[in-house]
């Protein structure tokens, strides 16, 4: 296909999608078979303007002057190409395909136009609601930590040390000029695509397939550190789902900590199987939603809740979702994180942590749950995050922001601060 047949896909596949009111994997996906001529690098080119404007759909339009789709898949263009406007119009000529150009005035504007004078919602790329909880939970610079979540993400490997070792991956995937994460010790990292590239796939890699890496964004992959699991320990991965956490805490405790994953939904849990058995992860035993877990209750060590939650640290990777979220869903999410906390919190012991886990940044669902849980909890105290943080990752900078409640405190990592997904940690301490 040539440039001016991507961008109509592009355009046809977001309008698609706003008249469906359907998810953005789903719209390409049906794009694709019923376009089935189109090779793979034209399904990558469409699929990262469409996610371009998913992710920057209003300061396009600000910077654009239109809220039509064409105009803003044009803009998304110029600005991950570089291409200058005038080898844009050459490129296009004569392509029946490629929709209209705006007029050059309108296109020579856009290039040069900055957000001065946006609204902070349409500067930080967010719906009009999400200002105020935004604001609240990342403080003064929420615009650009907003703007931040807007940017492409990198592709993040979390290495298997049951199986291989970070230089070992390395290696292997050298053709993809892998770099060690800066944070995690067991991450590494492929940087955002560029233009109109790819990842490569590299879940048809031997490692990958031998279990020596798994694909977990290195703000998963911290959360998962911060646990401080043990050799020996009794731990519960309450909501375990494809089981993203549960591997990484075998993989710290060197198969030496008893592990139980749960999930309420099979589903959600069916894919832990094979990721166990092809990870080496043979500690673990898979409780599934209908068993009874009663005789776990009061035994563990560590609890792990990887909450439910409305993903809103996940927004470079999922764009459609933070058009979608509205304030009933995040109150929605809410309640089940509060019944979430008090069901898994039964299985800890005396003495043992809880680790609250969200990817989220909304304050709502993570310091306000804590201590939601907290004063309506006797018997727990918050533990500090930052002495958590120097502790499990001595030398890694400081790099989250922290938010002290009483006398411990709870860390949200961010892309603008962390270069990984937005997430939350919170450590709990059961002390009667
Ligand atoms: C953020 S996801 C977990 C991701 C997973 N830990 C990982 O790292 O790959 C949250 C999970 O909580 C599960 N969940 C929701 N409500 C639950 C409940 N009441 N009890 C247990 N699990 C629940 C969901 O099915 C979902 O799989």
């Amino acid at each position: 296909m040539r440039l001016g047949g991507r961008i109509a896909a592009a355009v046809e596949v977001l309008d698609d999608m706003a008249s469906r009111r359907r998810p953005v994997a789903d719209a390409l996906k049906d794009w694709g078979l019923s376009h089935r001529f189109a090779g793979s690098g034209d399904r990558s080119a469409i699929g990262n303007l469409v996610y371009d404007v998913l992710r920057r759909r209003r300061s396009l339009e600000f910077r654009m002057g239109t809220k039509a789709t064409a105009p803003l898949v044009f803009g998304a263009f110029l600005d991950s190409s570089g291409m200058a406007v005038a080898d844009l119009r050459a490129t296009l000529h004569g392509d029946r395909f490629a929709p209209p150009l705006p007029d050059d005035e309108v296109v020579k504007g856009f290039r040069g136009k900055g957000l001065e004078g946006a609204e902070p919602a349409a500067a930080a790329d967010v719906p009009d609601w999400l200002a105020g909880p935004l604001e609240a939970a990342l403080g003064p610079d929420w615009v650009a930590e907003a703007w931040a979540l807007s940017d492409r993400p990198p592709l993040d490997m979390r290495v298997n040390t049951l199986k291989s070792t970070r230089a070992e991956v390395e290696a292997e995937l050298a053709p993809f000029a892998p770099e060690p994460t800066p944070l995690s010790p067991v991450g590494l990292r492929i940087a955002p695509i560029e233009g109109e590239g790819r990842h490569p796939n590299v879940q048809v890699e031997r490692g990958f397939q031998q279990g020596a890496f798994e694909i977990q964004d290195e703000g998963s992959q911290i959360a998962a550190l911060l646990c401080g699991v043990r050799p020996g320990e009794r731990v519960l991965d309450y909501c375990a789902g494809a089981g993203g956490k549960t591997l990484a805490l075998a993989a710290a405790s060197d198969n030496q900590a008893e592990i139980h994953a749960f999930d309420a939904d099979r589903q959600r849990l069916a894919p832990i199987w094979d990721r166990l058995a092809r990870a080496g992860a043979d500690a673990v035993t898979v409780h599934a939603p209908r068993d009874d877990l009663s005789s776990l209750e009061g035994t563990m060590d560590l609890v792990v809740v990887d909450a439910p939650c409305t993903g809103a640290g996940t927004w470079r990777r999922r764009p459609d979702a933070k058009w979608r979220l509205t304030e009933a869903q995040l109150t929605k999410r809410t309640t089940e994180q509060d019944k979430v906390l008090d069901a898994a919190a039964r299985f800890a012991k005396p003495g043992a942590r809880l680790a609250y886990i969200t990817c989220s940044v909304l304050r709502p669902e993570n310091a306000d749950r804590v201590e939601a849980f907290l004063g309506r909890t006797p018997g727990w105290r918050l533990v500090d995050g930052a002495a958590v943080w120097s502790e499990r990752l001595p030398g890694a900078p400081t790099a989250y922001l922290i938010e002290r409640i009483g006398a411990g405190s709870v860390l949200t990592l961010t892309p603008r601060r962390s270069g990984t997904d937005g997430f939350f940690f919170a450590l709990l301490e059961r002390t009667s």
